[in-house]
């Protein structure tokens, strides 16, 4: 069964075809029972079917996707098109599948979930033209907002792959330093960041890798999937260390990322252009299909909703970045991450982060737990995202939360 459009295919599993994980979704992921190993699962409405006991294929006994998504493209759809049949309700022969399929079926809630791959580089864009417009305002008032090579090819740099964590992992306030402080002895101070900030991101997973010396092929051909990101931020350690190497221990300390990547296949009703380019890029940049992404994130801070970012509204589509990661020759493996940098609408309450929704803390937030500048130390961020899928109906995109938990003692000098 491959993914087509029209009506919705139906599920024999309970409360799947209402759910956000309908047969149209089946994102990948990583799971455990009490005291049992990882493996690798597909979320089915409320439930995650376990892969390796429903199709016989030790790759997904494993504590990662990798070995899956180094099969390629090919595979990944052949797995797609065999567990929507076997979880489809209209076809012949559903009786035995759901007689065969159902034993391995566990209760989300019965189950925690892990980083579903071992992330291999980690990279991390700038690509909304909204952010890069706001931060360049608040970072560098007497410039350009936006650097000259902006809009000529979509600015990155390498984040900590180490540090990618999975949705639920509390992350602790770092310690860093920052710039002198009016009224101090002049020297930079030392402590706990002061402006610890979010970046609502969608993260693109590598399956197939691309050769040393060669730029990547399509973009189907090696993206598994879409996962969502936060990119944790020191908003003042980052604006002390980052001239002249760009981001570093102000961003490195956590990345989370949703326990689910939904793979590009659930993603074919969302698919779009891609916003308009002046001037238009380089040959290599040039997009040959669209994939532009009408993904619609929402970011909840301790429970309210505070942002809801466009995806469909980013500069640079995820096809153009995976082109720019290799057309100098450097090489992509499988469980490579990149992701797309802050999403940021025009409008105000479609800012990615804290620094552009506050304006740099001057006009704060107001939620019931108080008014945020920026995180403080038991705050709870949320983010969610859905895309369209067949027939009206929309599929989600998991979440990815975290809670800050206070820095550890500044030691003693
Ligand atoms: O312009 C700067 O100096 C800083 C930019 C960022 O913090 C953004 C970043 O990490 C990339 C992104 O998420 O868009
Ligand atoms: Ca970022
Ligand atoms: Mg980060």
């Amino acid at each position: 069964m491959t993914d087509a459009a029209g009506p919705p295919a139906s599920s024999w599993v309970p409360g799947a075809d209402a759910s956000p994980y309908s047969l149209a979704n089946l994102p990948y992921g990583v799971y455990s029972r009490a005291g049992g190993p990882a493996r690798c699962g597909v979320r089915i409405g409320d439930q995650v079917l376990d892969l390796a006991a429903t199709l016989h294929d030790e790759v997904f006994a494993a504590p990662a996707l990798n070995g899956f998504l180094a099969r390629g493209r090919a595979a990944w759809a052949d797995t797609r098109d065999r567990l929507r049949r076997l979880l489809a309700a209209d076809v012949p022969e559903a009786a035995a599948n759901r007689a065969a399929v159902q034993p391995h079926l566990v209760p989300l809630e019965d189950v925690r979930l892990h980083l579903p791959v071992e992330v291999g580089d980690y990279v991390d864009f700038y690509c909304s033209l909204e952010h890069a417009t706001n931060v360049g305002r608040i970072f560098r008032p007497d410039q350009d907002p936006l650097p000259p090579n902006w809009r000529h090819l979509p600015v990155g740099y390498h984040g900590r792959a180490g540090t990618v964590v999975v949705s639920g992992t509390p992350v602790r306030r770092p310690l860093g330093q920052r710039a002198p402080e009016p009224g101090g002895d002049g020297s930079p101070v030392f402590g706990p960041s002061t402006r610890l900030d979010i970046e609502a991101e969608l993260g693109f997973v590598v399956g197939t890798p691309t050769r040393l010396g060669e730029p990547a092929g399509d973009f189907a051909d090696h993206v598994f999937g879409v996962t969502l990101l936060n990119d944790w931020s020191a908003r003042d350690v980052q604006a002390f260390e980052y001239v002249p190497l760009g981001p570093f221990l102000g961003k490195s300390f956590a990345t989370s990322v949703s326990p689910w990547i939904t793979p590009l296949a659930a993603l074919a009703a969302a698919r779009v252009p891609g916003r308009a380019q002046d001037p238009a890029p380089p040959g290599y940049l040039a997009r040959r299909e669209p994939w532009g992404l009408d993904i619609a994130i929402t970011v909840e801070l301790n429970g309210e909703p505070v942002s809801h970012p466009p995806f469909r509204e980013m500069y640079w589509t995820p096809d153009q970045m995976l082109a720019h990661l290799t057309v100098n020759g450097a090489s992509l493996r499988t469980g490579d991450l990149y992701a797309s940098g802050t999403v940021s609408g025009a409008a105000r309450e479609q800012r990615g982060s804290l620094i552009e929704l506050t304006w740099n803390g001057a006009e704060p937030v107001r939620t019931a737990a108080g008014e945020r500048a920026f995180l403080a130390d038991g705050d709870t961020v949320t983010i969610s995202a859905t895309a369209p899928g067949p027939g009206g109906a929309r599929i989600a995109l998991g979440e990815v939360t975290g809670t800050i938990q206070p820095a550890r003692p500044v030691p003693a000098s």
